[in-house]
């Protein structure tokens, strides 16, 4: 099926803004109103807590928790990795988590190398989130065993691959962590889109959660950064290893005022818009018959390549061909993408999927969630010429 490319006569050419971009809501990009906020952001030494823009940030995100504190992090990353490294206290000790968290599976093994942590990853039994159930069957007890490395953290992420944590199941998990003296974590890179789809507030999610990593570069679209957030003298001691790790930068009040800009903006509406993308697309695939790996609660829609037979570079270069930009089956939307974007991804998607009945694809190895370097050959080794190909 070929159809032409649906662009409007004022669309900015493909690689000069966010609104073809898939790949990931960190690739939004900052508003002009951000730009422009930086100009009046304060200038203080944030490392001697002497930057207002800063504190103002921190204090306002660990409001909205209900925390008794936050730390500007300058990534999510860091922000789990000191979060998750302040709960922990005598070796040996593992965190337990899901097979797909971001901490295990995208943070280059630093709870191994920074923590010196096991890793408990666990599947799912119902395939979309950990139940308690899971947790209990896969968590190593502090019962004097020296065989074992206690788990003393349990670290969520909500959404997860964009499925919204049900609550009443966090409410469960949290009874039993309180029970076994286990420490709950949250990953909250879009914690944003879960309070937007659930109606669950932050704060009773800082209710349940001993630490939340709130990440504002997502689906909030600023430049960078998260709020690490939790009690005071958990905080205090966050602070003392974002030091040693690089992450204690001086003027950050340029970053915290852009931040501030998104937080204190209608960041509901650009999660909602977001959200009814990806559920029309996923409306779409069900209509045609694609498969998808997991349910489209949030921003993202997972395409099952592997049940479809689909080729993830095939789809980069579908997506390319429709002036869009993807990297795999992932495809993330986002408060920039357009209705015009929704459409094209919808045509390349519809194409790959054809273009595999024909061309079926079966994944040698695990398939990269995230990146799929596009290729100019078939898993055959023959070229596929059909198909401009970019390289970005
Ligand atoms: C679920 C999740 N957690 C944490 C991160 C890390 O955030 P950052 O890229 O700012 O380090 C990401 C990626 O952006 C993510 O997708
Ligand atoms: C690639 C990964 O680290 C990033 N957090 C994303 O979701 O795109």
């Amino acid at each position: 099926m070929t159809a032409s490319v649906k662009k409007s006569a004022d669309a900015e050419p493909a690689y000069s803004s966010a609104a073809n971009d898939l790949r990931s809501d960190t690739f939004t990009t900052p508003t002009k109103e951000m730009l422009e906020s930086v100009i009046h952001a304060s200038i203080g030494d944030a490392v001697y807590n002497e930057d207002l823009d800063t504190i103002a940030l921190e204090t306002t995100v660990a409001r909205l928790a209900g925390k008794e504190a936050g730390l500007f992090c300058v990534s999510g990353t860091l922000s789990n990795q000191i979060g998750l490294r302040t709960h922990l206290f005598q070796p040996p000790y593992s965190i337990l988590c899901d097979y797909r968290a971001h901490v295990y599976t995208h943070e280059a093994a630093g709870l191994a190398i920074l923590s010196q942590a096991m890793v408990t990853p666990v599947i799912p039994s119902n395939g979309d989130y950990m139940t308690l159930e899971d947790i209990k069957a896969h968590y190593v007890p502090d019962d004097g065993d020296i065989h074992g490395a206690p788990t003393r953290v349990l670290s969520l992420e909500n959404t997860l691959h964009g499925i919204v944590y049900p609550l009443e199941e966090l409410i469960r998990i949290k009874g039993w962590c309180l029970d076994n003296d286990i420490k709950l974590h949250c990953d909250g890179a879009r914690i944003w889109n879960a309070v937007v789809e659930s109606g669950v507030s932050l704060k009773q999610y800082g209710e349940i959660f001993d630490s939340i990593s709130i990440c504002l570069s997502k689906s909030m679209g600023a430049p960078m950064g998260s709020v690490l957030v939790g009690n005071s003298k958990f905080v205090k001691k966050c602070n003392h290893f974002r030091k040693q790790q690089g992450g204690g930068i001086r003027q950050s009040g340029m970053m915290c005022r852009m931040a501030l800009c998104a937080v204190n903006g209608d960041w509901k509406t650009k999660m909602k818009h977001s959200h009814k993308l990806a559920h029309d697309l996923a409306d779409f695939c069900k209509k045609h018959d694609i498969p998808l790996e997991s349910p489209a609660d949030t921003n993202f829609v997972f395409l099952d390549l592997q049940k479809a037979k689909m080729n993830p570079d095939v789809l980069v270069k579908k997506g390319l061909k429709y002036g869009t930009k993807l990297m795999g089956g992932r495809v993330s939307f986002h408060y920039q993408v357009t209705n015009e974007t929704l459409e094209n991804v919808k045509l390349a998607v519809l194409e790959t999927f054809e273009y595999a009945k024909e061309h079926p694809f079966d994944t040698n190895g695990p398939t990269k969630i995230y990146r799929s370097e596009s290729t100019d050959f078939d898993i055959h080794g023959n070229p596929i010429s059909d198909i401009k190909t970019y390289k970005y």
